[in-house]
């Protein structure tokens, strides 16, 4: 590996932040730029982004990094992209304008239509067909509702000018110049319209969403030709070669490549995979069934676990509620106290993901007492992650499956007392690699592959290095108690509903 090797440039376009980073062969990070942006909050339990945000976010920070890497004298092989999922954007194709706010995988608008299909029997369709459930996290109802609600977006659709697509399709049918119009099999496979069993939209599914098949991308392997940027944007010609979902991504990156092998990613939200193999596995415990990745055409699955707060819960405790002004300080807060003191805060604030799936749940806290200041509640904020990743480890179990050691990664992962407790409280290995960038990093591995820089997996694999291991210390008494605790606050959020 010499200073004159090609880099490649992960774009890694989360739920809270736009980055671009610059990675050498070897996974050394070598430059990058971030720009956090406005999550809109139009009505409880809807939360959009603006599209043109995300496109400028996206263009200045993957600009940033260009230069920094031509400043270093170091060339750009490829580039991999990498996004939330789920949010989705519909635009004009002549335009290249959004017709409305990107509707954000956290929004529940779409509650009422999932609740009516379901009872409608569908979703046992949905299950079959895509691995997901009838729930408004996934993009399909997202969609019909922009089309439903923007005026003459129907019209406009069945006349062939509406384009639709999650992140990653918008960013490359803007990056290409409108070139190509395209996605990856994992974003696919969370959009509750594509057929995993066979790789392919479905019509039925597009029929039961109401959703135009023709305005959907045609889907790629993970690391595939996905076009070229114009030139006019990075000062040069370059092309994408790799893509998947966020959490895909951050799959790749944590070389979670043998089917047993779990990561869990925490950031805005938080997202367990569990790599399956190349057979689709299916949970009796309301998980879900994904694409890991796919690669020369083999899919291999995986089951995960997501949880719709995390990182989130973290903000709302810094900006909703003022106790501290960054949130790596909610370490020192939490740690200012042993523990909670037996409170409990469920951050359903957009409702609860697995393995409870109810949108309609709305978040508590639990337990107070006059003794209860603002380093409990800090700290029952962070406990709130790890109980819910070990309500996916129970769900796991119970579908047979055991977790040895668990990979994390994330924002939230930077917080040591955050990664004991999780050890403690899930009673299992907990590992954070070297390289926590794992999201882009994966991406970037991506485009190693796709653009022959990278052989194999084994070779991203070779790149993966533990460097925080924490294990369990907690007596099984204090877990069981606090378990308990935790399950009576979830119950007791579940049994409130908002007016
Ligand atoms: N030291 C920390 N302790 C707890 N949470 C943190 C810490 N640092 C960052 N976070 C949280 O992690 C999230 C950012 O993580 P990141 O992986 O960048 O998210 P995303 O990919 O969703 O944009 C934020 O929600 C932030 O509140
Ligand atoms: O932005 P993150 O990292 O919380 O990831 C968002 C997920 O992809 C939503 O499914």
């Amino acid at each position: 590996m010499t200073a004159s090797d090609p880099v490649l440039l992960a774009i890694d376009q989360g739920t809270s932040s736009s980055r671009a980073i610059a990675f050498t062969l070897a996974g050394e990070a070598i430059a990058s730029d971030q720009q956090a942006f406005k999550q809109i909050y139009p009505q409880s339990g809807w939360v959009e982004h603006d599209a043109e945000v995300i496109w400028a976010t996206t263009l200045s920070t993957a600009r940033n990094t260009v230069s920094a890497c031509r400043a270093k004298g170091r060339a750009i092989a490829a580039i991999g992209l990498t996004n939330q999922r789920e949010t989705t954007v519909v635009w004009d194709r002549r335009t290249g304008a959004p017709i409305h706010n990107a509707i954000v995988w956290q929004d529940r608008r779409t509650a009422d239509v999932c609740r009516a299909l379901t009872e409608a029997g569908h979703e046992a369709e949905v299950i079959e067909k895509t691995g997901l459930r009838l729930d408004p996290y996934f993009s399909a109802t997202k969609l019909a509702w922009i089309l439903d609600h923007v005026a003459g977006a129907r019209q406009a659709a069945a006349a062939g000018h509406l384009l639709a697509g999650t992140i990653d399709t918008f960013l490359i049918w803007r990056l290409t110049g409108g070139a190509r119009h395209v996605t990856d099999a994992t974003n696919a496979s969370r959009t509750a319209l594509y057929d995993m069993r066979h790789g392919r939209w479905d019509a039925g599914l597009c029929a039961l969403f109401n959703v135009p098949m023709a305005m959907l991308p045609e889907v790629l392997d993970c690391a595939a030709d996905f076009g070229t940027t114009e030139p006019g944007l990075l000062g040069e010609a370059l092309p994408i070669r790799g893509v998947a979902g966020d959490q895909q991504a951050a799959t790749i990156g944590q070389a979670v490549f043998q089917p047993g092998d779990v990561k869990s990613t925490y950031g805005t939200g938080a997202f367990l995979i569990q790599n399956t193999g190349t057979e689709l596995v299916r949970s009796s415990n309301r998980l879900l069934s994904t694409i890991a990745y796919q690669l020369d055409g083999q899919v291999t699955y995986g089951l995960e676990g997501s949880i719709l707060s995390a990182g989130s819960t973290i903000q709302w405790l810094r900006d909703g509620l003022g106790l501290f002004s960054k949130s790596s300080e909610v370490e020192a807060l939490a740690a200012s106290v042993t523990d909670t003191g037996g409170v409990y805060l469920v951050p359903a604030f957009t409702g609860l993901g697995a393995p409870w799936w109810d949108p309609d749940a709305r978040g508590s806290l639990v337990g107070l007492s006059r003794a209860s200041g603002r380093a409990e509640i800090a700290r029952a904020g962070l406990d709130s992650a790890v109980y819910q990743t070990r309500d996916l480890l129970d769900a796991m179990a119970a579908d047979g499956i055991a977790c040895g050691r668990l990979k994390v990664d994330g924002g939230m992962a930077d917080n040591a007392l955050f990664l004991q407790r999780l050890s403690d409280v899930l009673d299992v290995e907990v590992v954070r690699p070297v390289l926590t960038e794992t999201t882009a990093f994966g991406a970037a591995c991506l485009a190693g592959l796709g653009s022959g820089l990278f052989q194999s997996l084994d070779d991203i694999a070779a790149l993966w290095k533990p460097s925080v291991t924490c294990h369990p210390k907690m007596d099984t008494a204090a877990r069981t108690r606090d378990l308990s605790g935790w399950k009576s606050a979830v119950e007791a959020t579940r049994a409130f509903r908002p007016i």
